[in-house]
């Protein structure tokens, strides 16, 4: 994914407009991978950050800030000084409300002043408030070609209000100048599935419903929802994981080969995926999804709060949701995907299973060899990022019956980034991409009104049959009915 199909130094990006400067995004994640981009020699030289919001600072004051923010955040080697004074001289602040026309002119003037040719402008917002900075944008000319514009997401809560957003979005910015970022379309090992399925002659003949049995995507967090309760209570686990990141995840595991690494090659096939996903139905919503919300329970040995006392109501929001999704099509015909994410779970785990189906008949019988599954890869991006395939082979020593099996991983190994020696923030790679122009790792406007409208007939599935959640201990794996969901279909989660 190093080579950057659209590179085109014209358009390269000459300073970066961080709505929402001030933000937890802004300082926990852009300005460590700004610094690290500076570090590494990948900012062009007379590149600029501006950053705007509404609270007063001077530009003096908000680089201290940035600095702290920095010097907390980053791993490995202890940050440069020298290098974090470069980064430091880049930084601009404009206070102003984005939303209101006004609020802008100062941002206007600095850029001007600044000889800016090619901004690329970052909501580091809340999703609620990008129509309105995109009017503001428009109507200030200052979204004119080749301005760019990058979303975070959630973008909308449902599908008609994804479209709302978008259509404001497009009145700005032409859809080739908008980046839809999903961060872990830029973490290093989802990169890594494109070339493991598409560089390896390995795999392709195997990847499909004659050899796969099943599929199981896992994202569980230890952290609870704490302070973000007012976003999290209106969008619970399947709207903030799983309507992005998780599908995002399937469909790099589920698309057809695309022709070439082109954006829209790419974005294509994973748009076919999402449409051939079945979509739930209020009879099979209670045997394929289980909603789930924690109670109190022990993180890392620490006693935490239930999320109803986080929220300070109970509400019947989910902090854990687990799905069973089918693709109708070819290849997946008949090959189950178990999805599954929550928040205060045992263990912080990003992880992909692709099950093998068993062999056609065993030679090797029974005997000490029970409990042993077919091969199965597993793909692991966080916290720590290996690839690695569980093989087969012979318990060394004598047995009077039979041999004996054991399962052993053929791993590629946990890798650092060779260039840095430490794991890069996803952010690095995606601003990166947006300052070269190159889209591939973001999300086109169909992908996300596609997900939204399997999404949304979840949703409807659910309150059609009246799922609701069930409580589950925090430092446990979600509720009973998360096991059952698998273990109706013959199959158990690889914990
Ligand atoms: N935090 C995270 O880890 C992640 C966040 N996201 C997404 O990133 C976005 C930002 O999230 P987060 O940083 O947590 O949010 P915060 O609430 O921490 O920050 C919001 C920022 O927006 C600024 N802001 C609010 N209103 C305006 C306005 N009218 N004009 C200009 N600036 C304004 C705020 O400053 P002020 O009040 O001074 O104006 C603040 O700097 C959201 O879309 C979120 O969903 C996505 C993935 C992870
Ligand atoms: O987008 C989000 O992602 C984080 C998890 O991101 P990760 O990179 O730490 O895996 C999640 O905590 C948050 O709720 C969600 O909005």
């Amino acid at each position: 994914m190093d080579t950057l199909p659209r590179l085109d130094s014209e358009l390269r990006a000459d300073a970066v407009v961080l709505f929402g400067a001030t933000g937890d995004l802004a300082l926990r994640m852009l300005f460590p991978s700004l610094y690290a981009l500076s570090v590494d020699g990948f900012l062009p030289e007379s590149f600029r950050i501006v950053g705007v919001a509404r609270q007063a600072s001077t530009t003096e004051g908000f680089r201290v800030r940035v600095a702290e923010a920095i010097r907390l955040r980053h791993t490995g080697s202890p940050v440069d000084e020298a290098k974090l004074e470069t980064l430091l001289q880049r930084i601009d602040y404009c206070r102003g409300d984005a939303t209101r026309a006004d609020g802008v002119v100062e941002l206007a003037a600095r850029l001007k002043q600044l000889d800016i040719q090619v901004p690329m402008f970052y909501l580091a917002t809340s999703p609620s408030l990008y129509s309105a900075i995109c009017g503001t944008l428009r109507e200030s000319g200052l979204s004119a070609a080749p301005a760019r514009v990058v979303l975070e997401k959630p973008l909308g809560r449902d599908l008609p209000s994804s479209r709302a957003i978008n259509r404001a979005v497009g009145e700005a910015f032409d859809e080739d100048r908008v980046f839809r970022i999903d961060h872990y379309l830029g973490k290093e090992t989802v990169q890594n599935l494109l070339a493991l399925r598409f560089a390896n002659s390995l795999f392709e003949r195997l990847w499909n419903n004659l050899t796969i049995d099943h599929v199981q995507i896992t994202v569980t967090e230890t952290e609870g929802v704490g302070d973000r309760w007012p976003y999290y209570d209106e969008y619970g686990a399947l709207r903030d994981m799983v309507q992005n990141h998780i599908l995002q995840l399937l469909c790099l595991v589920a698309m057809e080969p695309p022709a070439d690494l082109d954006p829209d090659s790419v974005r294509n096939e994973k748009v076919k995926v999402l449409k051939a996903l079945r979509p739930m139905t209020p009879v099979a919503a209670g045997n394929a999804s289980v909603r789930g919300q924690y109670g109190v329970g022990l993180t890392d040995g620490k006693p935490t709060r239930a999320y109803a006392d986080e929220r300070g109501q109970a509400t019947d929001t989910e902090t854990f949701v687990a799905l069973r999704a089918e693709i109708d099509n070819w290849r997946w015909a008949g090959v189950p995907f178990f999805l599954r994410t929550g928040k205060r779970m045992a263990e912080r785990r990003t992880q992909i299973v692709i099950q093998l189906r068993d062999v056609p008949h065993s030679i090797f019988g029974k005997t000490g060899n029970a409990g042993l599954t077919a091969n199965r890869l597993v793909i692991d991006l966080q916290p720590d990022e290996d690839i690695s395939m569980l093989l087969i082979n012979k318990k060394p020593g004598l047995a009077r019956e039979g041999m004996a099996l054991r399962a052993l991983p053929l791993s590629l190994g946990s890798q650092p980034s060779a260039d840095t020696e430490r794991r890069r923030i996803a952010y690095e790679r995606l601003l990166l991409d947006v300052i070269d122009n190159n889209p591939t790792l973001f999300v086109r406007r169909d992908e996300v009104e596609q997900a939204w409208k399997w999404v949304d007939g979840v949703v409807d599935a659910w309150k059609q049959s009246g799922l609701g959640v069930k409580p589950y201990a925090a430092g446990g794996w979600g509720p009973a009915g998360a096991f059952a969901l698998i273990e109706r279909a013959g199959r158990a989660w690889h914990d």
